[in-house]
């Protein structure tokens, strides 16, 4: 139960309503326990009447006035029993949904090596599915324990008043019912998990063929997935028998042994009250009913038990995650406004997952306003560089700073507010154009919309679609070309007008020609702005102030477009290859 004090200020918060819930509880269940009672006095009647002991005068007024009472029972039960769902299983829904935030929130902020480590089906496994086990312990498991203890209470005494013997042996076959629901139950429970992990293993292996469908397409292998899917179909199906076949026998057994109970309250009853031991006739009707009514919440027993052990399984799953600090935290509480200065002094820095030492020594330095580009070979650590400055990752030495200041000692939020990141790869959200653009500033007109498309050579494209800057991206709506995607994803960054602009190849897609428009609309945008491209083109390179070229993670080359053109090296070669296939074209 220590993973489920988590809860605990939950139920502080949600105090009043639980209260108000059990109390109803209380209520529902005491009147629903009248039923039995009056349904004996009713027998006894009618038996007073058969042996001629009361006139039919009486008998009549009697059982209209029972009948009444059990009319009007049953009606205050129902109606407490409809608030009692209303009020306990409403503060579950409401526990579900502070947890849920709780846990979305949490994942917001951490790190990105948290993702990197955890599986994206795992993240949202916890915020969905535990959250659901642990939403059951809140709701039903409580209000289920609720009614169990009341109608135990007030049954038993009123049981034990009348027939402590008969009491007795009915009482019998509960506690088996309840043991043996309870092992059925975790059982259930084993098996509808396995079922749960197959259903998942199916679904992401069809999300991912249809992700890829191009690609299966393509290289015609669609009669392989089909076998595949096949494969794990049927895995799933035998799953899902095997826990049909543990569930089919929860309702038996609870039939049988509600009937032992009955069979015993039938001729212990009647054999008691053929020797006197039992007053009237009555007794037997209601300790019938109570027995039935009994067994319900008996055989909850056991499962709930089962329920309180997956919420806390769940629960330990959910604060694993809670638990986890950011590995990138805020130190500084006031906002810290961003010029744009940004050095690099000494950095090497290995990613702490796959123990890849990305950048080796690396030094540098840009004034504010000023312009880098960072060329270098597949895999030499540009883009790394690009994330350590907007502090995705922090380095041991304290190498990295803007405005003179270890990029750790600003304020989180005003550094990362202050930065535009155009990424490798564009991620455009489902959502349409216009929003997917207003991502970097929510406030934005569509005047500076339409100006940011504009700058990023992509308003044209746009208003080619029928729909224009409402068209909606994504699933639900039309794919755009990588160069189209790479550019509103430009808009994006440049709508915010940021202090830092960091471009990580994301004009690999564009045409040349196109390329240098948007450049020269850059250099417009940029002017007060620092800036770093990271490119695998010398184009996007030479009108940088500065130039540093990698090589695994070492900076092997510094300089400008003009001074490196002029001594043999990775740039010149580069920039005499793109200059020939220019000529070619
Ligand atoms: N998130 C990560 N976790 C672990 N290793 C990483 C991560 N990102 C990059 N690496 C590794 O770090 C090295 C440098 O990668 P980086 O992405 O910085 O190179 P790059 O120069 O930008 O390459 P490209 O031009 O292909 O984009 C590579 O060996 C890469 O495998």
């Amino acid at each position: 139960m220590k993973a489920l004090k988590h809860l605990n200020k939950y139920f502080f918060k949600y105090r009043y309503r639980l209260i108000i819930g059990i109390v109803i509880t209380i209520v529902a269940k005491i009147f629903a326990l009248f039923t039995p009672r009056f349904v004996g006095d009713a027998i006894n009647v009618i038996s007073d009447r058969y042996n001629g002991n009361i006139s039919y005068e009486v008998f009549k007024t009697e059982l209209t006035t029972i009948t009444l009472y059990i009319i009007g029972a049953a009606i205050i039960a129902g109606m407490f029993t409809f608030l009692m769902r209303q009020t306990i299983i409403n503060v579950s829904r409401h526990i579900e949904y502070d947890l849920k935030n709780e846990i979305y929130q949490h994942y917001q902020v951490l790190s990105l090596n948290f993702y990197k480590s955890n599986r994206t089906g795992d993240l949202m496994n916890r915020i969905s599915e535990d959250v659901g086990k642990v939403r059951m312990y809140v709701g039903p498991a409580i209000m289920y324990t609720m009614n169990t203890i009341t109608l135990f209470t007030v049954a038993i005494i009123y049981m034990m008043n009348t027939a402590p013997k008969l009491t007795l042996y009915t009482l019998i076959p509960l506690p088996i019912l309840s043991v043996a629901i309870y092992k059925l139950s975790r059982l259930i429970n084993k098996r509808s998990t396995i079922v749960q992990q197959s259903l998942s293993t199916l679904s992401t292996y069809t999300q991912e063929t249809f992700s890829g469908i191009s690609v299966i397409k393509s290289y015609g292998i669609e009669p392989r997935t089909n076998s595949e899917f096949d494969t794990l179909s049927a895995e799933n199906r035998q799953k899902q028998i095997n826990l049909t076949k543990v569930q089919a026998l929860f309702f038996p057994m609870m039939i049988l042994l509600i009937g032992l109970s009955n069979l015993i309250v039938v001729y212990i009853g009647g054999v008691q009250y053929m020797n006197g031991e039992i007053e009237d006739i009555g007794t037997i009707a209601a300790f019938l009913i109570y027995v039935n009514m009994l067994t319900w919440p008996v055989a909850v027993v056991g499962w709930v038990t089962s329920l309180v052990q997956q919420a806390e399984a769940s629960q330990e799953r959910i604060n694993e995650f809670l638990n986890t600090e950011p590995d990138i935290q805020n130190t500084v509480n006031e906002l810290t406004p961003i010029k744009g200065d940004i050095e690099f002094k000494n950095v090497s820095f290995v990613y702490p997952d796959t123990n890849i030492e990305a950048l080796k020594d690396v030094s540098f330095k840009l004034k504010s306003g000023q312009t880098l580009a960072i060329l270098g070979k597949t895999g030499s650590g540009k883009s790394t560089i690009l994330d350590l400055i907007g502090r995705l990752y922090d380095v041991d030495n304290d190498g990295v700073l803007v405005d003179d200041t270890v990029v750790s000692k600003l304020n989180l939020y005003s550094l990362r507010k202050s930065i535009g990141y155009v990424p490798q790869d564009a991620f455009l959200f489902s959502d349409s154009i216009k929003n997917n653009i207003k991502f970097g500033k929510e406030d934005a007109t569509d005047d500076e919309v339409i100006e940011a498309a504009k700058n990023a050579r992509v308003h044209k494209n746009i208003i080619g679609f029928k729909r224009g800057y409402d068209t909606v991206l994504g699933e639900r709506g039309i794919t755009l070309s990588g160069g189209q995607k790479q550019r509103v994803s430009i808009a994006r960054a440049i709508i915010k007008r940021p202090d830092i602009l960091l471009f990580d190849d994301c004009l690999s897609a564009v045409d040349t020609d196109t390329e240098e428009k948007i450049l020269k609309n850059l250099v417009k945008l940029t002017k007060d702005k620092t800036t770093i491209i990271v490119s695998h083109r010398v184009s996007s390179a030479k009108n940088a102030n500065q130039i540093i070229v990698l090589d695994d993670g070492k900076v092997i080359q510094t300089g400008t477009h003009q001074s490196l053109i002029n001594v043999e090296g990775y740039y010149k070669e580069l920039y005499t290859k793109q200059l020939s296939e220019k000529e070619i074209q």
